[in-house]
């Protein structure tokens, strides 16, 4: 449950009113997420989200993630548009905590996505990076190799808990990723983290792309990869083709993939796997059991590293 910080109405009412959004007629506090709190708002003018931005996230990151979502959203990319408050600036204080009133997007996330509901998320992401193009914000991957091998060196004494043998295979992929990572490849603004918590649908319909808080500069082609991970995969952890298949045609009607994207797929793939499997582990071992913090199983994810490792052309993904 992601309530980590309560308000009280006298509070949100007081800061409420150095927005643009009119009279507070009612809130309530949404349970999912993990990183940060968030409620549900609606005042005169509509609905809002307002999140209070916890530990986790680097303060000095939030100009970054609002203008992005700004720009973007001001370019037509269906997301938050961050609101400014009377004086100019969009970052406020609520409890102690920044705190952002952020539009509110209609729609659900799904549990059960379609290859068709594939395809639309791969034209999304293909949208999301020619729209990022002339942003002018630069924010480095933290979670790129060098952040990889800290998430690992916290957690390797213990990661053979979690599946016996992990700390070797982990050690032989570093290997490997100093060896092959790809470089040369096109790179922009990725949003990093595109997970089907994190689109909105109406129907069949994609309406919204929200969380935008891991975004960054990375290669184009591993955002495409984080979302064959995210998407592509069935809970008894095979491979959908036809899934794959329908989010990479999405993503090449509005950006085809080169040559060297499409050889360094594979690749991707392993290292998408890798962190997301390295912020699992480290969250398994170290947050206590009956915490706030939805723990995710790093499992899931040493299973795709696995898969991907095994993988000998990238058309196995279902590119035409
Ligand atoms: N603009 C929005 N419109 C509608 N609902 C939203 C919006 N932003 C967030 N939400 C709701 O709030 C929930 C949590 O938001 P978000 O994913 O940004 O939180 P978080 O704490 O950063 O979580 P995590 O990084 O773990 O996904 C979403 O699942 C969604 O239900
Ligand atoms: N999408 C991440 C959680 C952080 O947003 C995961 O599934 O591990």
């Amino acid at each position: 449950m992601a309530v980590y910080t309560d308000v009280n109405e006298g509070e949100l009412t007081a800061f409420l009113k150095a927005y643009p959004v009119g009279e507070l007629l009612s809130y309530k506090g949404i349970a999912e997420g993990t990183e940060n709190s968030n409620f549900l708002v609606h005042a005169s003018t509509g609905s809002y989200i307002l999140t209070l931005y916890e530990k986790r996230v680097d303060k000095d990151d939030l100009p970054f993630f609002l203008g992005l979502m700004g720009h973007l959203a001001r370019k037509g990319i269906s997301c938050p548009l961050p609101v400014t408050a009377h004086d100019g600036t969009v970052i406020g204080t609520l409890a102690g905590r920044p705190a952002v009133i952020i539009t509110f997007l209609e729609g659900l996330s799904l549990r059960r996505p379609t290859a068709a509901h594939c395809g639309e998320v791969g034209k999304a992401l293909a949208g999301l990076h020619l729209a990022g193009q002339d942003f002018q914000m630069r924010r480095p991957n933290a979670l790129a190799i060098d952040g990889w091998r800290k998430l690992w060196a916290a957690s390797r004494e213990r990661a053979d808990e979690v599946e016996p043998g992990l700390a070797a295979e982990v050690d032989a992929d570093f290997v490997d990723f100093e060896r092959n990572w790809p470089t040369g490849l096109p790179k922009g603004i990725i949003h990093a983290d595109l997970f089907p918590d994190n689109v909105f649908f109406l129907g069949e319909k994609l309406s919204g792309l929200i969380d935008f808080y891991f975004a960054c500069d990375d290669l184009y082609a591993y955002d495409v990869a984080t979302c064959l991970n995210a998407w592509c995969f069935e809970k008894d952890f095979s491979f959908n083709l036809t899934k794959g298949t329908a989010l990479l045609a999405g993503y090449q009607s509005v950006r085809p993939l080169s040559g060297d994207e499409k050889a360094a797929l594979p690749m991707l793939a392993r290292g998408s796997a890798l962190r997301f499997m390295l912020t699992r582990l480290y969250d398994w071992l170290t947050i206590p059991d009956g915490g706030l913090v939805m723990k995710r199983d790093p499992t899931e994810y040493i299973r795709r590293m696995r898969f991907h490792r095994a993988i000998r052309s990238p058309s196995e993904y279902g590119l035409t």
